[in-house]
């Protein structure tokens, strides 16, 4: 795990090794800022970390600080429900299509029946792509053509799901944020139309944000929380970004679970978020 994670945030390694080249057992705290600040974590943040710092900190000192970012409650919510349903959302480009993929591809390997629904019936690119995700790993899909309305893509698969005994049921939703009014209606229709299907569904509705944005992903977060309630968060292509900080940025100001991180292209680059792993790969950079 720590292997993997230390690849993911290879570019962040670098951009801290930028500001201590040697690793070292002792950082001064004007160190410690312009790490922070090269891995993207936001100044506010920053500051008020670097507020209870003495002037030298030692790795614990640090480990201290930047876990204490990670105060949310309720850091696993699973459901012994079945079917379980979960509704996928964010902004195009932010990954949902291949994180759907990779959830798919993790229930699968635990052994159970997974159904795709193709709820972004906004745009005709979005159902293929879903399409021949489902096609490679061989789980069905419920689609319906560009233009028709998502919340019966919903209730037709959560239907399906329960008749053929299908254990979870994960649902892509649209994500044209420029057209945000009619976004929050849709996707609040979706919500309700699933507790139609199944009382109590949506188990999860797990919101995508870009980790390449860096911290500007946060008002977007933000504005999709106020919209349809958000339950926790998977932050897609930290590997390829020297903005690994965003995440404390996220973290802090969401105030919500990071579930999953997405580590590359493939449906197997998915992994459990864990705070502890994240912050000591950060450290590991900085003090022997
Ligand atoms: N390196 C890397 N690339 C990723 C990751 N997640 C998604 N991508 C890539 O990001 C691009 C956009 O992902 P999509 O899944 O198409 O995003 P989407 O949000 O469905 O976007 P639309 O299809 O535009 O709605 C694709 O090229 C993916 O391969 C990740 O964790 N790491």
């Amino acid at each position: 795990m720590f292997n993997i994670l230390k690849k993911v945030f290879g570019k962040t390694g670098d951009a801290i090794k930028e500001v201590v080249p040697e690793k070292k057992k002792e950082i001064t705290k004007d160190e410690f800022e312009d790490i922070l600040l090269e891995a993207d974590v936001n100044y506010e943040l920053v500051e008020r970390l670097l507020e209870a710092l003495p002037e030298k900190i030692n790795r614990i000192q640090a480990f201290n600080s930047l876990i204490s970012v990670f105060q949310y409650k309720a850091d696993w919510k699973e459901s012994d429900n079945k079917p379980y349903i979960e509704m996928i959302i964010g902004v195009n480009g932010a990954g949902k299509t291949t994180t759907i993929a990779k959830l798919a591809y993790r229930y699968k390997e635990m052994g159970h029946d997974v159904i795709l629904g193709a709820g972004d019936t906004f745009r005709a690119a979005a159902i293929e792509q879903l399409s021949r995700w489902a096609e490679k790993l061989n789980i069905p899909i419920i689609a319906t053509q560009q233009g028709h309305d998502p919340s019966a893509v919903v209730y037709d698969s959560i239907e399906s799901a329960k008749a053929k005994g299908i254990d979870n049921v994960i649902i892509d939703t649209a994500g044209r944020l420029h057209t945000q009014t009619n976004l929050s209606e849709e996707l609040k229709k979706m919500i309700r139309v699933a507790g139609k299907a199944m009382e109590g569904a949506p188990h999860r509705k797990m919101l995508i944000l870009d980790g390449t944005q860096g911290s500007s992903s946060i008002n977007q977060a933000k504005a999709f929380n106020e919209m349809v309630g958000v339950d926790g968060i998977i932050i897609t292509k930290l590997d390829g970004t020297a903005k690994g900080g965003s995440v404390l940025s996220i973290a802090d100001e969401l105030q919500m679970p990071i579930f999953y991180i997405g580590t590359g292209e493939q449906p197997k680059d998915l992994i459990r978020f864990k705070a502890n792993e994240y912050v000591n790969t950060i450290l590991d950079e900085i003090f022997i």
